[in-house]
């Protein structure tokens, strides 16, 4: 599903903030990418979404070079791809629901097929009886879980997560993590971004390892 070959990634020219990753993520697989503060996790990641391009190496994606598609054919690759990020960036004056809309309004989806699709994540992530609410009658929880309705709506065949649960308790992030697995098991690819090492250890999936923007540890769960 993924493959990094020889990637380098310089900003400005000079700083190296990953240098020469080489690894394969298979399709269905659920990976975790670790690392101290800096060591290049969101920048992985921001090369998947081709949000950044690399200065060295390859990125394939679904066996396509990503570097070499055109500008007008990004948003149709970002699609095969949902995002979720620790501070979930929900419109604030916007229901639950149109937040999970959103992505779909922009395609251009029929009101119908959206809603069934909108309701459909909500009822997953386990928050359709709050569709009408307003993102700040929602706990913490239950804001990450509406950003992970809106990143799945579309079924996304990769769904990657950026510290998905550096804001929650203990027991609300493994219930995040459980939902994450769920997806996984239905044959979603995702690449989850934690340096919560403890539930890491816990939940046994591969894990990549990142320091100084290398690669320094690639374990498979035991
Ligand atoms: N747009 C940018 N321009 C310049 N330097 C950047 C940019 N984005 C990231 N960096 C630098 O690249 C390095 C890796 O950053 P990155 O955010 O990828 O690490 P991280 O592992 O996700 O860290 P954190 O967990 O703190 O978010 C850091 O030294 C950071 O300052």
């Amino acid at each position: 599903m993924i493959a990094f070959e020889h990637v380098g990634k310089r900003y400005g020219g000079r700083f190296e903030a990953l240098a020469n990753l080489d690894f394969r993520v298979r399709r269905g697989e659920m990976v975790f990418l670790t690392g101290h503060s800096g060591a290049g996790k969101s920048s992985l990641l921001r090369l998947i979404m081709r949000l950044e391009r690399p200065s060295r190496g390859r990125i394939l994606v679904a066996g396509h070079d990503i570097d070499r598609l055109h500008h007008s054919q990004v948003p149709y690759y970002r699609r095969q791809i949902g995002v979720v990020f620790q501070d979930h960036q929900l419109l604030l004056d916007r229901s639950i629901y149109h937040n999970v809309a959103l992505p779909l309004e922009i395609q251009g989806v029929e009101s119908r097929e959206a809603a069934r699709r909108v309701r459909a994540a909500l009822d997953k992530v386990g928050l359709l009886h709050r569709e009408k609410a307003l993102p700040i009658e929602l706990s913490g929880g239950e804001q990450q879980r509406v950003g992970i309705a809106r990143a799945v709506v579309n079924k996304p065949a990769l769904l990657l997560a950026d510290e998905p649960t550096g804001n929650l308790d203990p027991q609300l992030s493994a219930d995040i993590m459980a939902l994450f697995e769920d997806f996984n098991r239905i044959g979603t690819t995702v690449m989850i971004a934690s340096h919560d090492l403890a539930l890491i250890a816990r939940l046994r999936h591969r894990t990549l390892r990142l320091r100084e923007g290398r690669l320094v540890a690639d374990e498979e769960a035991a």
